[in-house]
């Protein structure tokens, strides 16, 4: 950690006023990795500036991809017509910063015969193991070589459609299969496949490059393979986990919070949530124009209606269930809650390791290895503290606090923002990695924030 990767925030402050959401972080770098199976470029709307999409950039580059700015602000261009090898040194110096380059597999497959991927990073709340990928790359004829610098792949006899059953809706291995599926010869019918929005989203994109894929009921998706893809021209889904969190921050300071470029559909688990914790929204985008403000932009406008929040039970689930990125800035604000709320993190085994952070600042969370929810998990009896119980209404006062990752760190900052005194955040920088201009965004709203 750099000697100035701390943020001095002095709290207390209700945040208040407007920020905008872009691109969401994890539709947008597979994006990116698509615009590699094309025979044409692509275009990408909307592209936050976050480290994840550096990442990915600097990746595709190493391939042989042109990367240039479009004519719009956020504005991405692609040209894959000279993909080449890259040495696995130059690949190796991302080892460890994103779970991105795992994706990589199939479509280098397609162009060049073989993929190195590098190990993988992503944030520290679970062991996040990628064996569903391997054994779906496995059975669409890759094969696969682990060494101590990291996988190499190939495919001898090409790749081949398949039919493979998750074992668990993971949003990974179901894109792995779809970007490997597209341009593998026959069909491939992917069971228990997850279908999250961004997973919707990047099907949209494979269509659009000429993909023939069906979704049918039951987490079922079916590929029918074809020979070759053209470029795609696409405005991604905006970040539902971004906008999450600045209403989680809006309802811990008691403030008010409108995220513009934020859409209902996507939102809908959270919203229900939001509001039976005592938090009010409102719909403002276009569709939904308010008088005197024809045509403006919109989002959804979040705040705390005054009084007191109410505790509640969650589970975090794949979609259409609660999201389990939403989790850790969503707990703070329950900490500001009158009685007992329950959280049972049913997706990753060790996401609640943050709330250490909290009861440091005066907030009450037990957490528990038992399923305390109407779910039993993967995750019961094997030893993972993965429930919390949370106890409020608790006033929070300022701490010293190091950021673990990525979400954890979102909630230590909205934290340090709700509670008295000044907080010293170490460690901020990893914020970067998916909020973009996130200190830009926090001066916007009123909060009082140094880098010391
Ligand atoms: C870059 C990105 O899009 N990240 C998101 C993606 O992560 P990611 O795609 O890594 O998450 P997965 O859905 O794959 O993981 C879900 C669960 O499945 C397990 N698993 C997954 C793959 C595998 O081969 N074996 C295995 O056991 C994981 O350890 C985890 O317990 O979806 C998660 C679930 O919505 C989100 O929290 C992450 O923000
Ligand atoms: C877990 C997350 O991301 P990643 O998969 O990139 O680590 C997240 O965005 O909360």
């Amino acid at each position: 950690m750099a000697t100035n990767d701390v943020l001095a925030v002095h709290g207390g402050t209700p945040l208040q006023g407007r920020i905008r959401v872009r691109g969401a972080k994890n539709l947008v770098s597979k994006a990116m990795v698509a615009a590699l199976l094309g025979d044409a470029p692509s275009r990408l709307f909307d592209v936050p500036r976050i480290r994840d999409v550096e990442v990915v950039r600097g990746l595709l580059e190493l391939h042989g991809v042109r990367v240039s700015d479009g004519g719009e602000d956020g504005e991405l261009v692609f040209d894959p017509a000279n993909v080449e090898r890259a040495s696995t040194d130059e690949i190796n110096v991302h080892a460890g910063s994103s779970r991105i380059p795992i994706l990589f597999c199939g479509p280098l497959l397609h162009r060049l015969g073989h993929a190195f991927i590098p190990d993988l990073g992503g944030c520290h709340i679970g062991p996040r193991p990628i064996d569903f990928h391997l054994q779906a790359l496995r059975e669409f004829g890759a094969v696969v070589e682990k060494t101590p610098e990291g996988l190499h792949l190939t495919a001898p006899n090409g790749l081949r459609g398949t039919k493979f059953e998750l074992p668990y809706p993971s949003v990974g291995a179901t894109e792995q299969v779809l970007l490997t599926a597209v341009m593998a010869e026959g069909v491939t019918e992917l069971r228990n496949a997850a279908v999250e929005p961004e997973i919707v989203d990047l099907i949209c994109i494979l269509q659009k490059m000429g993909a023939i894929i069906t979704v049918h009921t039951d987490r079922v998706i079916e590929i029918q393979g074809v020979p070759r893809l053209s470029g795609y021209t696409h405005r991604p889904i905006p970040d539902r986990i971004e906008a999450a969190s600045w209403a989680a921050a809006a309802l811990a300071t008691r403030g008010d919070v409108e995220v513009l470029g934020a859409e209902q559909g996507d939102m809908m688990t959270f919203l229900n949530v939001f509001r039976s914790v005592g938090g009010a929204y409102e719909i403002t985008d276009p569709r939904a124009p308010r008088a005197g403000h024809p045509g403006q932009e919109g989002g959804i406008r979040f705040w705390h209606p005054g009084g007191e929040l109410k505790a509640t039970a969650l589970e975090t689930d794949v979609h259409p269930g609660f999201m389990t990125d939403w989790q850790q800035p969503l707990v703070v604000a329950l900490t500001q809650a009158r009685g007992l709320s329950i959280v049972h993190e049913t997706v990753y085994e060790q996401r609640l390791g943050y709330t250490e952070a909290l009861n440091k600042m005066g907030a009450t969370i037990q957490v528990y290895r038992d399923c305390l929810g109407g779910t039993p998990c993967r995750f019961g009896r094997r030893n993972f503290n993965h429930s919390a119980v949370i106890a409020g209404p608790s006033k929070l006062h300022a701490a010293d606090l190091v950021i673990p990752d990525l979400r954890a760190g979102f909630s230590h900052l909205i934290a340090a923002l709700a509670a008295e005194g000044t907080s010293r955040v170490y460690g901020v920088d990893l914020i970067n990695r998916g909020y973009e201009d996130f200190e830009a965004k926090l001066a916007a709203l009123g909060a009082h924030v140094e880098r010391p």
